[in-house]
């Protein structure tokens, strides 16, 4: 699977941007602030319905405009193209529409374009609370089984409710029975959660260490744990546990939304002892793990992503990473870099790749013919 063509109207700093990428390798050239990442963000918006980071909607839209669109054309199975449209309006929800049909859950989309997205930012995966743990989970189990999203929805609009209810109880007992009820609805969604997440991390890890032995060489051994309270009790016996004391604490303190991540080098806390070249090269087999997961369970070769991956990764560790994506088990790539010779001169041994670079200069990405054009012009 594969992304042929991409339009951005008024998206970011895009006034208007058509790009026709390559089925395989796709450099985004440029200096800081050109519009490279912004790039990335409206590919992933194509596959996931929603940017990658916490921002809203709005925040996409171009400065000044009122609407932005992203327009972009997949090619699956048996070459047939599936036409995506991100339409995005100030103060109003978002339309999705999928060959000319507007989704009426936004989260059917979800899986149909599996992607991955490295990003510097990912390293609060490792220095960040659990909350960033958990979503690394939950962003790959959605994206291969819609019943996780929806029990994951639940759980978490029950833990709202059942938040709220403590609060407003202020420590006295419950004559409503609201507590109750909202313990045995979570029941469900938490025990499907819990399973699937345990079920997730043994062949993630497989995957996981392997990746990280193909980028550092195998110079140090990590490792990862699932931690959760539901690892050694079930839902009743620990929500029963821990009611009373939930009602002095006026906050839900067991169950799936606890669940941490633990990772290690050498059998310490990662975030303790590694090198910032090491946390990344971690980060980075964490993205590729969940990359060959998602292939797996959905059936699609994913599309990586790989924003500003080359800062503080040795010269060694950046060859290893790209020789690893640039093979045959790898879809379509898209890579930004500020250094417009860095990536050919890295796969120069690799003259199969169909590779297309785009220079970008403050929202406007030209490819090379185009830019060879312009500078002959100026
Ligand atoms: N809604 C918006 N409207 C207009 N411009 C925006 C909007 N949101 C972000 N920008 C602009 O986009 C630019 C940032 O683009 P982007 O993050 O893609 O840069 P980059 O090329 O990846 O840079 P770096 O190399 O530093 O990572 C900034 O100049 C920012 O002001």
């Amino acid at each position: 699977m594969y992304l042929s063509h991409l339009k951005l109207t008024q998206f970011k700093n895009y006034a208007s941007q058509q790009l026709e990428l390559s089925p395989r390798l796709n450099c985004f050239v440029g200096f800081n602030g050109a519009g490279k990442t912004n790039l990335l963000e409206a590919i992933y918006y194509l596959c996931m319905s929603k940017g990658y980071g916490s921002m809203a909607d709005q925040y996409n839209i171009r400065h000044g405009d009122q609407v932005a669109r992203i327009d972009g054309t997949f090619v699956v199975d048996d070459g047939l193209q599936d036409r995506i449209v991100v339409k995005l309006r100030k103060r109003q929800r978002k339309v999705i529409e999928r060959n000319g049909t507007a989704y009426d859950r936004i989260s059917a989309h979800i899986g149909r374009y599996p992607v991955v997205i490295v990003t510097p930012d990912d390293i609060s995966l490792v220095l960040e609370g659990s909350a960033t743990r958990r979503k690394l989970l939950d962003n790959s189990l959605s994206q291969t089984d819609p019943a996780y999203l929806n029990h994951l929805i639940t759980y978490n609009k029950l833990l709202d409710n059942r938040n709220a209810r403590l609060k407003e109880l202020e420590g006295h007992g419950d004559h409503t029975g609201l507590i109750d009820v909202y313990n045995q609805q979570m029941a469900e969604p938490a025990a499907y959660i819990h399973a699937r997440r345990r079920d997730f991390v043994g062949p993630f890890t497989e995957l996981l260490l392997d990746a990280y032995a193909k980028i550092s060489g195998r110079r140090e051994e990590v490792d990862l744990e699932y931690r959760s309270q539901l690892n050694t009790q079930d839902w009743d016996t620990l929500i029963e546990e821990r009611t009373e004391k939930d009602r002095v604490l006026q906050r839900t303190s067991g169950g799936v939304h606890r669940d941490e991540l633990l990772f290690t080098q050498g059998g310490h806390p990662l975030r303790r002892v590694a090198s910032q070249g090491q946390l990344k090269s971690f980060v980075l087999s964490l993205k590729l793990a969940q990359y060959r997961l998602l292939e797996q369970s959905t059936n699609r070769t994913p599309i990586l992503l790989l924003d500003d991956i080359f800062d503080k990764l040795d010269h060694e560790r950046v060859r290893q990473l790209l020789e690893l994506v640039m093979s045959s088990a790898f879809g379509q790539l898209f890579i930004t870099d500020t250094d417009p010779e860095r990536v050919t001169s890295l796969i120069r041994h690799h003259p199969e790749i169909d590779l297309q670079r785009f220079l970008v200069t403050d929202g406007v990405a030209r490819n090379e013919a185009d830019w060879k054009r312009f500078t002959e012009e100026e």
